[in-house]
């Protein structure tokens, strides 16, 4: 039988959600830190695990056929590549920064002035679309120090919460791109390996649709059934069960993590008991 293969990241930011993610799916990889490929036991996959900058050329060349990989990197690389799904993780944007003594009154700011990236392809695009002559220093780490030591004028790189920016004295100016971990492949994979790509995508959309979920078992009497259901939109309806208590059910519905303690209150208020809330691991509809 024919393997999927997936490239992934040794190390860094996106390695341990990609692998969170693989292993809440049931795929059984083993990991050790200088096996750079490995076999799933039970499942039809073997993963390459590569520097994040490699993977989408090893997914283009057919070196690997799907890869997860930050939809910047994917970008940047502009290899023969399609998303085959959008992860959630490793979220943050590609921005323009100044530092924060300057005045900033637009994109013109940056004509003549020399901007410190590791993703030259992306920002000579924002260039050209702005009719922005500017020149691009290219560097591979540490890219928020070029200013302070005059190295360049700018810079544009990753931001996520800013506080990289904040502690080099800089300001966010033009956010360029929004970002997050994509599941990467090759445009025609054959059916064999299309079809464990879709069964793969049908595991991870189950053990994401439970996340930030919870299940919610209550009693509460017959008569107030309506009013608690009504603040239980639930998958459906919620099920709802008799307790050998005369007059009294039992209902099972699941509710969001982020409503919870609103929803709560007002379940005790509507006269729930015994109110229990239990985590999701999968959710398949
Ligand atoms: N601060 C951050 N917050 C959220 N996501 C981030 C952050 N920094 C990076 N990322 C995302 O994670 C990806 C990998 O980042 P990382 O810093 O691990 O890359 P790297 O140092 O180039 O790793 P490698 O050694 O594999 O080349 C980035 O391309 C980006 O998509
Ligand atoms: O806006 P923030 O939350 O501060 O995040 C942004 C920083 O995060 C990344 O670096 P990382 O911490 O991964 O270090 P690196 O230099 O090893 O890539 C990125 O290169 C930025 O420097
Ligand atoms: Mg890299």
């Amino acid at each position: 039988m024919e393997k999927l293969k997936i490239a992934m990241q040794t190390k860094g930011r996106l390695n341990e959600d990609s692998m969170q993610l693989i292993r809440e799916s049931g795929i059984d990889l083993a990991v050790g830190r200088r096996k750079l490929v490995s076999e799933a036991g039970n499942f039809p996959m073997e993963a390459l695990f590569l520097r994040d900058d490699d993977i989408p050329q090893t997914v283009a060349d057919g070196v690997a056929d799907v890869g997860i990989v930050g939809e910047n990197e994917m970008l940047e690389k502009g290899e023969n590549v399609v998303i085959a799904k959008r992860l959630g993780f490793s979220k943050c944007r590609l921005s323009l920064a100044i530092p924060k003594s300057m005045e900033y009154s637009g994109t013109a700011f940056f004509n003549g002035k020399k901007i410190a990236t590791s993703y030259p392809n992306i920002l000579q695009k924002f260039l050209d679309e702005h009719n922005i002559k500017a020149e691009i220093h290219v560097i591979t780490g540490s890219v928020e120090i070029a200013p302070g030591i005059g190295l360049a004028d700018a810079i544009f790189d990753i931001v996520s919460s800013g506080s990289t920016l904040v502690s080099n004295r800089l300001k966010e100016v033009e956010v360029v791109i929004h970002s997050e971990a994509v599941l990467i492949s090759k445009p025609n994979l054959s059916q064999e390996k299309q079809e464990i790509l879709d069964e793969l995508i049908f595991r991870m959309e189950s053990v994401q649709r439970a996340e930030g979920k919870k299940y919610i078992l209550l009693n509460t009497p017959n008569e107030k059934i309506q009013e608690v259901a009504s603040l239980l939109p639930g998958m459906k309806s919620p099920t709802v069960v008799p307790l050998a208590k005369e007059g009294w059910s039992s209902m099972h519905s699941v509710i969001a993590e982020n409503d919870f303690w609103e929803v709560i209150g007002k379940l005790k208020k509507a006269g729930a008991e015994g109110i229990l809330v239990i985590p999701i691991e999968k959710m398949i509809f």
